[in-house]
């Protein structure tokens, strides 16, 4: 059994559209899913604003390696186009943290080594679980990160029921 925290992201095209995709794709093991931000862009900052948010699953059959690669098979999906670092993408899965794993696998680093700075990550993720820790950086809620740029999408809700019918 593993958890995972996972970030989404997209600011090209249908951007909720994708990050719907995304959730539809991990329906079957969606512990949470948080609210939707619209945030500035970071790293390379002339592009279009983001639609942020983060995923909560769960799985006994999924190690972190799996949940990397349904990332990347959703990416695909997207039709994500792997231009250049940190430019516009149709989605952006990232692994954030699975359980207390570390990794320094340049193909799987875990945790992520942009998370505990990245308020487009720790904004959704405090969302729905302001208790959560981060492997080796500690409770999230007390990081020193900037929250400028991140604000939040009433209008937007990823939420879809994953009760099956007659449970
Ligand atoms: N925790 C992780 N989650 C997702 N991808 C990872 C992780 N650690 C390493 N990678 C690797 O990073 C590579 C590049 O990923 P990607 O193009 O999405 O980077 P990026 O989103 O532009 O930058 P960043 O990872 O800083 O957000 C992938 O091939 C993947 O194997
Ligand atoms: N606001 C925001 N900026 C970014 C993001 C992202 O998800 N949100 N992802 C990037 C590449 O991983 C580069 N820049």
């Amino acid at each position: 059994m593993t958890r995972a925290v996972l970030s989404i992201g997209s600011n090209l095209g249908d951007r909720f559209g994708y990050l719907q995709l995304a959730v539809r794709g991990f329906a079957d093991v969606l512990v949470a899913v948080s609210p939707v931000y619209e945030t500035a862009p970071w790293g390379v900052v002339d592009q279009d604003d983001f639609l942020n948010a983060v995923l909560v699953v769960e799985s006994p059959d999924v190690d972190e390696w799996g949940w990397l690669r349904r990332g990347q098979e959703l990416e695909r999906a997207a039709e994500r186009v792997r231009d250049r670092r940190w430019g516009p993408r149709t989605l952006d899965v990232d692994v954030v943290a699975v359980d207390g794993v570390l990794s320094s696998d340049p193909e799987l680093l875990l945790p992520h080594p942009g998370a505990h700075e990245r308020a487009t990550v720790l904004i959704p993720w405090l969302a729905v679980s302001p208790d959560a820790v981060l492997p080796g950086f500690g409770r999230i809620a007390e990081l020193d990160f900037d929250d400028e740029g991140v604000r939040l999408r009433t209008d937007l809700s990823l939420n879809i029921r994953t009760t099956k019918i007659g449970e």
